[in-house]
């Protein structure tokens, strides 16, 4: 079970920062129930900004706990209602901090920080040996994430939904990118597993209603979304898409705020919203014109006009074709020579082109994110996404 963001931007971070440390749960146990109690507000702050440096992901149980302490020490005993059955990460969360019963704000200050200073002795020590060769990232459930090269590949590994992105990997992607911002890395690579880059936002990310019902699904859907954007946005290190096969919806929109993307020839790049009663995002009301001009942005963004490969280069939203039997030979090299570059120099140079642009990108996306979240509402949208999920319509 992945435990990812909080709702709203403070929870995500303070959940992010939650992520980092290698570590030997039982052993962090143990160092917690030996400490003495007393923790001052101070020393609490204080750990909850050394969860920010760490440099491993603990797993998932030590990241509920540190939830469940945090949401003990500053709100007290859970009260918040019960998560839905199907809502798998907020019930686990829920779960944890329902747990801690009655107690203490001050016992669970106090435990937090003590978790906390044995997660980053955990993770001081394990830096002593870090291996530099290949590793995969634990505690995503929705992604293979790992490090080789200089270079962090985000892969989206729901092959069998042909990578269409659930709320659990729109988390673990925001997740991804954080840790990604901070590692050794120079640059970041989003990829595909199996057949499809994305089959963009899961249409099952619909069914699950809260018991605040559809408005409410629909402002955490716009909420989520635009937290989601607004990692690409502010992402800093050179971003790379590297495009297996076909992408669809939000998996193409964001792609306008990649540094680079390479695609395999039998990628095709669809952004069919009219015809699920549904508007751009990712920012690409702004940069799909911008990039490919009006006339061919209209075509894909309203009229949902599915492009080749070869169509995307010649419009500018791809930086590269390669004929797929040798795209993963040719692109990794690629790749793999640009990442021995100097780190500093390439993050410089992205922040002088991109940050003009950041606070208008960041003012586009709530907008479109708050236009979708009408449109979730609206008959149209209604009446496709159910299409689909009765398996009467596919794109
Ligand atoms: C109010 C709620 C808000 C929720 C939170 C929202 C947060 C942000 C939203 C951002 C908005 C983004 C907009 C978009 O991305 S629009 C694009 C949406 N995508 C689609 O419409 C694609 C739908 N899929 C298809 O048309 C076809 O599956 C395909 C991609 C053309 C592939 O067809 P093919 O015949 O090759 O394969 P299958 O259809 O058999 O697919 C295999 C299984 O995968 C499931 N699948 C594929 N894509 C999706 C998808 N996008 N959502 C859900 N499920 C998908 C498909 O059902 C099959 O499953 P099965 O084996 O169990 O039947």
């Amino acid at each position: 079970m992945a435990v990812v963001g909080l709702s709203g931007r403070l929870a995500r971070c303070y959940c992010l920062r939650a992520v980092r440390s290698s570590l030997c749960v039982p052993a962090l146990q143990l160092h917690v129930s030996k400490t003495a109690m007393g923790a001052s507000q101070k020393d609490f702050e204080s750990a909850v900004n050394q969860v920010k440096l760490l440099k491993k992901d603990p797993g998932n149980e030590v990241k509920l706990k540190l939830y469940a302490l945090y949401k003990q020490a500053t709100e007290g005993p859970c009260n918040t209602p019960k998560p839905g059955l199907f809502d798998l990460i907020n019930k686990a969360k829920w779960d944890a901090w329902n747990a801690l019963g009655n107690l203490p704000k001050e016992t669970a200050r106090q435990n937090y920080v003590d978790l906390v200073s044995g997660l980053r002795s955990s993770s001081d020590s394990s830096s002593q040996v870090k291996p530099e060769a290949d590793k995969k990232q634990a505690g995503y459930e929705t992604l293979v994430i790992t490090s080789e090269d200089h270079i962090t590949k985000i892969m989206l590994n729901r092959p069998a939904k042909k990578n269409a992105l659930n709320t659990q990997m729109y988390q673990e992607i925001m997740l991804a990118l954080e840790a990604a911002s901070k590692d050794d890395s120079t640059i970041t690579v989003f990829t595909g597993s199996g057949d499809y880059y994305s089959s963009g936002n899961d249409l099952t990310n619909f069914t699950d209603i809260p018991p605040g019902g559809v408005e409410e699904k629909a402002k955490n859907g716009a909420i989520l979304l635009r937290d989601f954007v607004d990692c690409f946005i502010d992402f800093p290190k050179p971003l790379v898409a590297v495009v297996n096969g076909p992408a669809v919806g939000i998996s193409v929109t964001i792609l306008g705020l990649f540094d680079l993307v390479y695609a395999s020839d039998r990628a095709t790049f669809h952004t069919p919203f009219s015809h699920l009663g549904q508007t751009p995002e990712g920012c690409s009301s702004y940069t799909f014109p911008k990039i490919m001009g009006l006339a061919k942005a209209v075509e894909m963004l309203i009229f949902g006009k599915k492009l080749t490969a070869g169509e995307a280069y010649a419009q500018g939203l791809v930086t590269e074709v390669f004929p797929d039997s040798t795209f993963e030979k040719e692109v990794w090299t690629r790749l793999k020579a640009y990442s021995k570059l100097p780190r500093n120099a390439m993050r410089i140079s992205k922040q002088i082109i991109r940050n003009h642009e950041k606070e208008k990108l960041h003012a586009i996306n709530a907008e479109e994110s708050s236009i979708l979240q009408e449109r979730w509402l609206s008959d149209e949208c209604v009446n496709a996404v159910m299409n689909f999920l009765s398996q009467k319509a596919k794109l």
